[in-house]
């Protein structure tokens, strides 16, 4: 089976004062996660979408996806964890409790923040997930990435034909996912900005996929301005 996950678990604080989180917010008068959902629903090799939402806004999250989508069977809202990467497993408990897991099972992760994902970059994680077992969608970093371990003066600068930026999705084997994040430390799972950090942080190989540079994730009030003249210029096309 392939699954596809998209992460609504978190609350936007970065966002500043907003009376709802972030994925909720429109951007031509339908929310950001709307349509981040309506990218994978053109995609016909999921068998099922599961949403993961704060406790408080499953209610909301089903009402939303009612309106503007309509009820469908593909997609199941459940309820989100403390981070990431506990919604991330919230999902896949889903999977376990209602379908079970196989060995080829595949599940394409993904921030509901990131609505300009393109079919492209979906077809290419699936690929590459049943291919290699764990995936990253990157971009090649475009400034010098500077490394501070001070965070005053420089430690390193890497050469920049190495560095890249992690976008989403991120997109895994199931039965490989878990079984890593069940052999993590509660230490090591305070240090994890970042699923695919699972993987590396055992030194299991994770195959990239070129994402896009407007794939942004909107993080702030300036990234829903972004946002904003992302859609409004793909309107007046
Ligand atoms: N417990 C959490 C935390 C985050 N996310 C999701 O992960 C994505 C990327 O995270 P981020 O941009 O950091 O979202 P927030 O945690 O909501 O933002 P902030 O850190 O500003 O509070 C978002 O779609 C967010 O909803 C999630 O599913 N569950
Ligand atoms: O650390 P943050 O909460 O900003 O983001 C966590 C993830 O969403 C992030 O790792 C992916 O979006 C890839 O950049």
């Amino acid at each position: 089976m392939i699954y596809a996950e998209i992460l609504a678990g978190g609350k936007g604080t970065r966002m500043g004062n907003i009376n709802m989180p972030k994925q909720f917010l429109t951007l031509n008068n339908r929310p950001i996660i709307i349509h981040t959902i309506e990218k994978f629903l053109l995609n016909d090799r999921f068998d099922k979408i599961i949403i993961v939402s704060p406790k408080d806004w499953m209610n909301h999250t089903n009402d939303i996806i009612k309106k503007h989508i309509g009820d469908l069977d593909r997609i199941v809202v459940v309820e989100g964890g403390k981070d990431r990467n506990e919604s991330i497993m919230s999902g896949i408990k889903y999977i376990e409790e209602n379908f079970g897991i196989n060995d080829d099972d595949v599940i394409v992760t993904h921030d509901s923040v990131r609505p300009f994902l393109t079919h492209r970059i979906i077809e290419e994680n699936i690929d590459a997930a049943l291919e290699y077992g764990a995936v990253d969608t990157v971009i090649e970093a475009i400034d010098t990435i500077i490394q501070s371990e001070d965070r005053e003066f420089i430690s390193n600068i890497p050469v920049r034909d190495t560095m890249f930026q992690g976008q989403t999705p991120q997109s895994f084997n199931i039965k490989k996912l878990v079984k890593h994040y069940q052999s993590l430390t509660e230490e090591e799972k305070t240090i994890l900005t970042d699923a695919c950090k699972i993987y590396s942080i055992h030194g299991e190989k994770v195959r990239l996929v070129r994402g896009e540079v407007f794939n942004i994730k909107v993080t702030t009030p300036y990234d829903l301005k972004v946002a904003n003249a992302i859609i409004q210029e793909r309107i007046s096309r």
